[in-house]
């Protein structure tokens, strides 16, 4: 089998020295689509980053591509599209602008743009179904087409996974079907992907592989037919208690994801590693 284009060994990631997840242990093959889910202020952000080098490794091991991630010479082998972003309606660029600082960090500065990288753009814009727009100001377009342009500026580095924070979020539902067929279209061409999701419904078919993060802690990593079987338990445990206790540990105002009740420890699987 492949090496992990990312694995992780008991890793502890946060801010300023102070851990927000701890000990947490999963890898990504290539080819697979993992989807991080998690109530809010769970950690999910924070592992990205951690992947990322983007906040502090506090502890374990962070290996992407089969080395120590501190030996990874080309960061541009990671392509991250971020969190509830869109880009300003006070940015005067064009789509194909945008698209082309993807580009960026693979050639050196003094260097003009080649064929190849004129070649990856267009694949980059076509890829997400902005090749007919490539002209038009990003200002002017929606909040969804934004998102993708982002997507299309990730892929433009060609790059060997794509690290997405909540793509979906936060746009209409008709845009979301749009997202989630361009990241269907990704996935089946093979492409590797970690996506931090809340709408797991809206990428039914994409997502390969589930890894839940609660509280800091792994709390689940299985197959989409196995979340599905851990989800009954969870509703089955809640319905057999009555009601639900809030734990004392829920952070004020947090939920378990998708109304489906408390993130029962007791019920956590974790064992389904996959490395
Ligand atoms: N830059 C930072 N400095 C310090 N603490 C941070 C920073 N970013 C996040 N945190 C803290 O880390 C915890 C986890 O946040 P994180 O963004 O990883 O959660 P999340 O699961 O991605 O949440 P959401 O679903 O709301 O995006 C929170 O308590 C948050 O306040």
């Amino acid at each position: 089998m492949n090496a992990p284009v990312v694995q992780l060994r008991d890793a502890s990631f946060g801010y300023a020295g102070a851990a927000v997840v701890s000990g947490v242990s999963f890898a990504v093959r290539p080819g697979e689509v993992v989807a991080v889910l998690g109530p809010n202020g769970s950690g999910k952000s924070t592992v990205m980053k951690g992947i990322l080098g983007l906040n502090d490794q506090l502890s374990g091991v962070l290996e992407l591509f089969g080395e120590p991630a501190g030996q990874l010479r080309s960061r541009s082998r990671i392509g991250y599209v971020p969190q509830r972003h869109t880009l300003s309606t006070s940015v005067r660029a064009t789509v194909r602008e945008i698209v082309e600082v993807g580009r960026l960090p693979l050639r050196p500065w003094w260097r003009r743009a080649t064929d190849a990288d004129r070649a990856a753009v267009d694949a980059a814009l076509a890829e997400v179904g902005l090749f007919d727009l490539a002209g038009s100001d990003v200002s002017t377009l929606s909040g969804g087409q934004q998102r993708r342009v982002l997507i299309a500026r990730a892929l433009a580095g060609e790059p060997e996974i794509l690290v997405m924070d909540e793509p979906t979020a936060g746009v209409d539902t008709a845009s979301q079907q749009v997202l989630a067929e361009v990241l269907r279209r990704l996935a089946a061409s093979g492409v590797t992907m970690i996506i931090v999701t809340h709408e797991l419904e809206a990428l039914r078919g994409v997502v390969s592989r589930i890894v839940e993060i609660s509280h800091g802690q792994l709390t689940f990593d299985g197959v989409p037919a196995e979340w599905a079987r851990f989800q009954a338990r969870r509703i089955a445990a809640v319905s057999a208690n009555g009601h639900h206790h809030p734990s004392d540990h829920e952070p004020h105002g947090a939920r378990a994801p998708y109304g489906l009740g408390p993130l029962d420890s007791r019920a956590n699987p974790v064992g389904g590693q996959h490395d």
